[in-house]
């Protein structure tokens, strides 16, 4: 089964449309990484898939189910987001406890507790983390939160939003060697944003090259570690990286 399928996918702000024509499919367990420059609409794709820009037309489907343009229960169940920036996604006042209740809570689950304890141990955070805020934590804390607040549902796919570019550089590699671990541990199927061309390569398996809100080259990690992309813009790319 395929995790994502976008078919002919266009989404718009407002009048402007910002992406054309998408197709893509991801199967399930795979992890993908949407790259390219500045304002290309790889956000934009995440968010529509989360629910978070309902002006898309085309199709959408998360495990086999199309999404609605409506609040959609059974698909937050299967995806859940993380943002670059975990200190935004989460709120100030409520403890790290209540931020991974809740989401239990709007689902009626039971077990809370439990799960919640369970949860900050997969994520590698003590439980003397579970009754403190956001602030009192330190930058890559507050991401295994995010992150951990994203599995409390368990999910099958995780939309990662630069997951790590707010990060100092050694805090980083903490939460890349987290994901890739709970990727295998859990069976997730991951679709990844970012600008960083190495953590494509430690994460993911295949990635897609996008421009002006199309994509433009879909290749496999190898071809990019081999620096055997085929279309001229994704060389470019992949030269300004390595020169920068
Ligand atoms: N809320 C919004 N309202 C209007 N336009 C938006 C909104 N969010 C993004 N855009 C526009 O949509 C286009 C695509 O933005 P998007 O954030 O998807 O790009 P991106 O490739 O993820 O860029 P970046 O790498 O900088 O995050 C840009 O032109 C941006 O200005």
């Amino acid at each position: 089964m395929n995790a994502i399928d976008l078919k002919n996918l266009d989404i718009a702000y407002g009048d402007t449309k910002v992406v054309f024509d998408v197709n893509l499919s991801i199967p399930e367990g795979e992890s993908f990484a949407l790259v390219g420059e500045s304002g290309s609409g790889k956000s934009t794709i995440l968010r529509a898939i989360a629910g978070l820009a309902p002006d898309w037309t085309g199709d959408i489907s998360v495990m086999g189910g199309a999404r609605s343009h409506h609040v959609d229960r059974n698909v937050s169940r299967k995806v859940q987001m993380v943002f670059q920036d975990p200190y935004g996604s989460l709120h100030p006042r409520k403890t790290i406890d209540a931020a991974l209740s809740e989401p239990l809570a709007i689902h009626g689950l039971g077990n809370r507790g439990e799960r919640v304890e369970a949860m900050l141990t997969a994520v590698g955070l003590d439980q003397r983390f579970r009754f403190r805020f956001p602030h009192q934590l330190s930058g890559g804390q507050r991401q295994r939160v995010a992150i951990a607040r994203a599995l409390m549902l368990e999910p099958k796919v995780m939309l990662l939003d630069e997951p790590t570019s707010a990060l100092d550089v050694s805090v980083q590699a903490e939460i890349l060697n987290l994901l890739k671990r709970l990727r295998r541990e859990q069976g997730l199927t991951f679709l990844l944003v970012t600008h960083n061309l190495p953590v494509v390569s430690f994460l993911c398996d295949r990635l897609a090259v996008m421009r002006h809100g199309r994509i433009v080259e879909v290749a496999d990690v190898a071809q990019l570690k081999s620096a055997d992309l085929k279309e001229p813009y994704s060389r470019e790319l992949l030269a300004a990286t390595e020169g920068g």
